[in-house]
């Protein structure tokens, strides 16, 4: 269904300004306008013109996905696809991007290879997918930094593009030769007026990631909170966990459930980078599991083998001796 808005007529009488007129087709669009044929004056001025465009007011989304990627496998792949569709089907949302952000080395945990290797497998599985695209920001920060953050830095991205966009529009229409300044408060202003058509960064994630959620020290409570209320979190279900259940369990989730959509793959399937890196260990195929261009990758790079997973071996994973020693 569509709403179209009128421009409205002075000269007509009170009872034909209606402020907006709502049509469901095509088809049902051409009846009005051969119903309304017999007054010329009224169909000018209540139909809207041939070409104008249909407002599309879902909301526009971006899916965001963080982890190791340690190789990316098609499950990787797929949980975007899964995504997609899914807040397709509900008719309120139109994903128009998906942004693989791999760890940084920071991480550290075991058997993660050198970021630099994880990111161009990332790229090589992504070069066919004309709305998947591989971001390096994450990985070549000094540090590991919370998910939050990386959120936060995407949405800030979009709200950038967004507000350059809206300003240039501005210096357009009024001549002015100078493009106008952006200040952070301005932005902001700017972002809140528009939010309606601001996309949205959401969390894309496998139900072990949306389980982790609840495991003492590795993530803060207000980091949880920021998630679930500022952006929110597509889970696809995985074998081995419980989404709704741990979402039943949890008071947070509970309490933020309507910002988690969570999303049953029914053609199941247990790709996972640990079963890769055991099968590369016992010198065992991987193709079909993973693109051929990272099969091949791998191979050229002698990438994983019982050196690499000894990685980080002993060493305690970044958030939780960060949070453990903010406690
Ligand atoms: N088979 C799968 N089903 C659902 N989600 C998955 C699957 N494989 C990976 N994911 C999700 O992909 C994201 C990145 O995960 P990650 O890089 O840890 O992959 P992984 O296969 O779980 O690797 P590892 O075995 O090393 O933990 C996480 O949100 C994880 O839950
Ligand atoms: N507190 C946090 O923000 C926090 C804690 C643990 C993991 N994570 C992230 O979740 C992802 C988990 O990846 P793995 O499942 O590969 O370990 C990584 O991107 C990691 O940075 C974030
Ligand atoms: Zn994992």
């Amino acid at each position: 269904m569509c709403h179209v808005p009128l421009r409205i007529s002075e000269s007509l009488p009170g009872a034909l300004k209606i402020a907006s007129l709502t049509y469901t087709s095509h088809k049902e669009e051409q009846s009005l306008r051969l119903h309304l044929s017999s007054s010329e004056a009224v169909q000018q001025s209540l139909l809207p013109p041939q070409n104008m465009e249909k407002s599309d007011d879902r909301r526009e989304v971006v899916l965001l996905a963080t982890g190791s990627f340690n190789p990316i496998t098609v499950m990787h792949l797929r949980l975007f696809e899964l995504a997609r569709d899914y807040l397709h089907e509900t008719g309120k949302y139109k994903v128009i991007k998906g942004i693989i952000s791999p760890v940084g080395d920071g991480y550290k945990k075991k058997g993660l290879i050198e970021a630099s290797h994880r990111l161009a497998m990332a790229n090589l599985a992504t070069k066919n997918s004309n709305w998947i695209e591989v971001d390096s920001w994450e990985c070549s920060q000094k540090e590991w930094m919370e998910t939050v953050l990386v959120l936060r830095h995407h949405q800030q991205k979009l709200a950038n593009a967004n507000t350059s966009d809206s300003s240039e529009k501005v210096v357009h229409k009024k001549g002015h030769k100078r493009k106008r300044e952006n200040s952070y408060q301005d932005k902001t202003d700017r972002c809140l007026q528009e939010s309606k058509v601001m996309p949205q960064v959401k969390l894309l994630c496998g139900a072990d990631m949306l389980e982790s959620l609840g495991k003492p020290n590795l993530w803060k409570n207000e980091d949880v909170i920021e998630i679930l209320s500022s952006f929110g979190i597509v889970c696809i279900t995985r074998l081995g966990s419980n989404a709704s259940n741990f979402i039943y369990e949890s008071d947070i989730l509970w309490k933020y459930k309507h910002m988690i959509h969570l999303v049953e793959e029914w053609i199941t399937n247990d790709i996972s980078s640990t079963k890769i890196r055991r099968a590369l260990r016992r010198g065992m195929s991987i193709r079909y599991l993973v693109p051929d261009s990272v099969v091949e990758y791998i191979e050229n790079h002698e990438l994983y083998n019982e050196r690499s997973e000894e990685r980080n071996s002993g060493i305690i994973l970044e958030p939780l001796a960060r949070n453990s020693k903010n406690s």
